[in-house]
């Protein structure tokens, strides 16, 4: 299918924008007017370079409050219009979005706003011009597609058909079932645009919060199919406004909206039943390992030590230590102690069935591919950059290939078993693009998006899972400011959290994080543990947390940071399935009255 993008969906100048989208493969763009008002190159220029660039010009946007008008103003707007009609035809487009009339002058009259329509309709017929009119989910009479639609059978003109826009369309909670009822060649433009599920006024959400397909509440992909039922065969076009996108780098989110398109592409064969375009998605199964970079190799050393990890091996050609306890394995990457970055979390392992195919996907949905310096002789590993930069290693599951490059010992037994969780961080503007990177390239489940108040700023969270619940990552938002805190963490499972704490809390030196007695106090409001189980809790630093059913339950403490990495030890009894995000203001607190004004994670 045809892929276009309106212009106001990306950050830049007009030039910029168009680069960045054809750089990321798509066919088309809808030129949004306020983009070409504040272009130095006239429409032949901006013609142009889109030729040069292999971009067609599909759409010319916004014309405004035009219908159900008084002669006078009709007057007017016709003016208006042949205008915009001119404009066009330099900038070699022959379709023109027109919206329905927001203006509290507009009259409430669906035959005068045809026959205004059909004579628009006349006039752009002679610039060879075809007319889409869109129903604006806040227009003043026209507000939902099938009313726009009607609207444009009855004005019954062959250069006059509708747009459709998912938005306007869900966001008002209309039956999306409706469209097919359109005839395919009267729907002359489909634009797409998910958005979070929010309660509030419609054009604000509109305005502020669209985002690529799959990556809000909406089911696109389900609109998507009723529109090609219609036997549509226009183009797919993104038309996303968000504050976020408007300020991020361009050529990120010119990938991230294609990335989107062709996840929905996925989505839409599966609704039809048809072939699908992309590899299959392969549900990594867990976490082969996680790997840290450290210009402190010791004192990590001296950390993993004290939760019982044994150093197993070392790289046979490079300067990484492994580090194990049952099947959880660390790799510690010694940077030059003179480097300049702290210790932080650089790669992970994750056990795929297929890791060949797992890779083929993540390249299809257009992930980075890392180039791999392998000494001979070494485990070739198929990698990728995640959104946050994070490597993402596709590996065996079992007794991993990659392990036979260190010359390792047999791993201790603890009570440390595996890698639970592994918390990333993002920039504020990378967000919505990793929760769609994971549920695409990985195929993972999204959990809700979570807001968690921190003293200093506030944290949003998101959890992706697979199916089983064998892998789990959460995904955060980095702190701005200066006292951001370090995003990024590994859990690790144990199956006797108790006695890991008291052995902890009984050695000389403090490597757990204090916990407010305070949290204990209201612990025992919250929850009906007991006096004895109560006071083992606050005595070890324990953190409790229990299924809304009362099901699972969830203990949990952490470490002291190093660098910007920190670790959490996790006891999930019962099926627990959640991350003790209850306890996480009191973490957050306890973590910044611990490290007093820490220096900004670097972006
Ligand atoms: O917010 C707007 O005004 C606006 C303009 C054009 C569109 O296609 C649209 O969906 C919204
Ligand atoms: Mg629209």
């Amino acid at each position: 299918m045809r892929k276009s993008i309106a212009t106001v969906s990306v950050s830049g100048s007009l030039t910029e924008k168009l680069e960045a989208v054809a750089r990321a493969g798509f066919d088309a763009v809808e030129i949004f007017e306020n983009d070409l008002l504040g272009c130095p190159l006239s429409p032949e220029q901006i013609r142009e370079r889109a030729e040069s660039l292999g971009l067609g010009i599909d759409l010319y946007q916004p014309f405004r409050d035009f219908e159900a008008v008084s002669p006078g103003r009709l007057a007017d707007n016709l003016r208006r219009a042949e205008h915009k009609f001119r404009v066009m035809k330099r900038l070699g487009t022959d379709m023109m979005l027109v919206c329905s009339n927001v203006s509290p002058g507009a009259v409430d009259d669906d035959a005068l706003a045809a026959e205004q329509l059909r004579l628009l309709a006349e006039r752009a017929a002679d610039h060879g011009i075809r007319i889409a009119y869109e129903a604006l989910a806040w227009g003043r009479h026209v507000d939902t597609y099938l009313h726009a639609w009607r609207i444009v059978r009855m004005a019954d003109h062959p250069n006059l058909g509708t747009c459709l826009d998912s938005f306007h369309i869900l966001s008002r909670g209309s039956d999306p079932g409706g469209i097919e009822a359109i005839p395919g060649d009267k729907i002359f433009f489909l634009q797409l645009a998910d958005a979070p599920l929010l309660a509030m006024d419609v054009l604000q959400w509109s305005r502020h919060y669209r985002c690529f397909p799959g990556q809000g509440g909406f089911d696109l992909a389900g609109l998507l199919a009723h529109v090609l039922r219609t036997g549509y065969a226009g183009p797919l076009s993104l038309e996303i406004f968000n504050d976020s996108f408007r300020q991020a780098d361009t050529g990120r989110t010119a990938v991230d909206a294609m990335r989107s398109l062709i996840a929905l592409e996925e989505s839409v064969a599966q609704v039809l039943g048809t072939g699908s375009p992309l590899p299959r998605p392969v549900q990594p199964d867990g976490f082969a390992f996680a790997e840290l970079a450290t210009r402190d190799h010791k004192r990590l050393g001296r950390l993993l030590g004290a939760l019982g990890f044994a150093r197993t091996g070392q790289h046979e050609t490079k300067p990484v230590e492994l580090w194990e306890q049952g099947l959880a394995r660390i790799l510690i990457d010694r940077l030059h102690p003179e480097s300049p970055t702290d210790t932080s979390l650089v790669a992970i392992g994750l056990e795929s069935p297929d890791p060949a195919l797992s890779a083929e996907r993540a390249k299809a949905l257009l992930s980075p591919v890392l180039p791999r310096h392998r000494a001979p002789g070494e485990a070739p590993l198929e990698a990728v950059a995640a959104p946050d930069g994070t490597e993402l290693f596709f590996c065996d599951a079992g007794r991993p290939a990659w392990r036979e490059d260190f010359d390792a010992v047999t791993p201790p037994v603890g009570h440390i078993g595996r890698i639970d969780h592994v918390a990333l961080s993002h920039p504020w503007d990378q967000f919505d693009e990793a929760a769609l990177f994971y549920r695409s390239v990985l195929g993972l489940r999204p959990h809700e998006s979570v807001e968690v108040a921190d003293p200093y700023g506030l944290l949003r969270s998101r959890a992706m899972s697979n199916a089983a619940g064998t892998l789990r990552l959460a995904l955060n938002i980095a702190h701005v400011g200066a006292r951001g805190l370090p995003g990024q963490h590994i859990a690790l499972a144990d199956d006797d959290i108790v006695a890991t704490a008291r052995r902890l809390r009984a050695l000389p030196d403090d490597v757990l994080l204090p916990i407010p007695d305070n949290y204990y106090d209201d612990l025992r409001a919250r929850f009906d543990l007991g006096e004895e189980r109560h006071r083992e809790l606050r005595e070890l630093g324990l953190m409790y947390d229990r299924d809304d059913d009362g099901g699972g339950e969830f203990l949990h403490l952490y470490t002291v940071t190093v660098g910007r990495v920190f670790f959490e030890i996790v006891q999930r009894v019962g099926g627990y399935r959640g991350f003790g995000m209850a306890n996480t203001p009191v973490r957050l607190a306890a973590q910044h009255a611990s490290a007093p004004a820490a220096p900004a994670p670097d972006r």
